[in-house]
């Protein structure tokens, strides 16, 4: 696996800071906990998992399955749901956590669709950020790193499914995923 990184971008105790630091600031926000975090599957399970514990809040979560990447380096720019939340949120704290947001497709798509339900609060935590591929207008409001505009794997971004378990988030061989 470690033959197809290109370069190690962050190391796993650096994004072990950044995560204890996301939570930091997510605290001074919500003091009072009763927070939903629904993570985007299936990249954002290892950071939600982490930023979870790291919160000293009372906290619950769901998932959303979403797919527009499927087996590609590229966004097929159609957000299809295969998974909706099995909890109502109207008028409850909310943050979606995903893992990147590169052209931006899938959390505007998201962050509109769930608006729609009333939450009284409606937030974005994401870990990596690539500013440079942005297609759609959406930010995150806790963002943990802004990245160049390579394809990475690791923490839980994968391509085609491969590298989510890798401890580390890397920067994949171009040979890899141009073949
Ligand atoms: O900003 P965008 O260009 O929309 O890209 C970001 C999204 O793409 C990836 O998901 P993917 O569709 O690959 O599903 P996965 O989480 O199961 O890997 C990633 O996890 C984000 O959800
Ligand atoms: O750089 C990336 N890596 C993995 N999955 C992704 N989905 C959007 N951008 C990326
Ligand atoms: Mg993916």
């Amino acid at each position: 696996m470690e033959g197809a990184i290109e370069k190690v971008l962050l190391t796993e105790e650096e994004i072990k800071k950044r995560v204890n630091e996301l939570a930091k600031e997510i605290e001074k926000d919500f003091p009072h906990g009763d927070l939903i975090l629904i993570g985007v599957l299936k990249g954002s399970v290892i950071f939600v998992s982490d930023l979870m514990r790291a919160l000293n809040l009372k906290v619950t979560m769901d998932f959303m399955a979403v797919s527009s990447y499927g087996m590609s380096s590229e966004t097929s720019g159609i957000v299809r749901i295969l998974k909706d939340l099995d909890f109502d949120i109207e008028g409850r704290d909310v943050i979606i956590v995903e893992d990147i947001i590169d052209t931006g497709t899938t959390l505007k798509y998201l962050y509109e669709y769930l608006k729609a339900r009333h939450p009284r609060t409606l937030k974005i935590c994401c870990l990596l950020d690539k500013p440079d591929r942005r297609r759609v207008n959406i930010e995150g409001d806790y963002v943990g790193f802004k990245i160049p505009d390579a394809f990475v794997v690791g923490y839980g971004l994968d391509y085609a499914e491969m590298f989510r378990n890798l401890p580390y988030i890397g920067i994949l061989k171009e040979d890899i995923y141009k073949k």
